[in-house]
């Protein structure tokens, strides 16, 4: 079973994925993101860390592909929004033509989607609901939202089940 969980920031998304794979005796957590050197950062990483159960284990990776492609327990993957930022960070894109982040981007996008159809683990993915306001001034802003609103179509795609998490409700897609 694969499972695509969206929602806005702090409407319990994470929380939920994680409740999906309760029954689990092992999970490969995968923090996909970027790793900021602030304190805020830290304090909130800290806070899912000590809730996860001692028998997962944690992938700080951009490898999201890998991961899956060799994965022989369930996956959590949190999350897309981040792990889409440190692609185009890792790549130093973010003032690059958006036709050239765009194909970059869709690269990374394709393998991604090859190791999660072709994986017979239960993997549930994590990522952000965003655009829902006004068209954001920051061309950087625009380019996330448009990628991510594509990215979370084509995984939404390749998984059996949607749930959106608004108010730590859950809205099955
Ligand atoms: N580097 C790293 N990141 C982690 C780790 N555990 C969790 N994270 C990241 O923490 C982020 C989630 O942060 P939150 O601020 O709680 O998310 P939120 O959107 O406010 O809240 P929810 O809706 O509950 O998900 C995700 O990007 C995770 O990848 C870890 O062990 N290492």
């Amino acid at each position: 079973m694969k499972v695509l969980v969206t929602g806005g920031v702090r409407s319990g998304k994470s929380r939920h994925a994680e409740l999906l794979l309760a029954d689990a005796s092992g999970v490969t957590y995968v923090a996909a993101g970027p790793v900021y050197d602030d304190a805020d950062w830290a304090a909130r990483i800290e806070v899912h860390r000590a809730r996860r159960p001692d028998t997962w284990s944690t992938e700080e990776t951009r490898d999201v592909a890998g991961v899956l492609a060799t994965a022989a327990e369930p996956v959590l993957v949190d999350c897309l929004g981040t792990w889409l930022t440190g692609v185009i960070d890792d790549a130093g894109l973010w003032e690059a033509p958006v036709e050239q982040v765009e194909a970059h981007v869709l690269g990374h996008l394709d393998a991604l989607l090859v190791a999660l159809t072709g994986t017979a683990e239960q993997v549930v993915l994590v990522t952000n609901e965003v655009g829902l306001g006004v068209v954001p001034e920051h061309r950087s802003a625009r380019l996330f939202r448009d990628l991510l609103g594509t990215i979370n179509q084509r995984v939404a795609a390749a998984c059996d089940e949607v749930h959106l998490v608004i108010a730590g409700r859950v809205l099955r897609l």
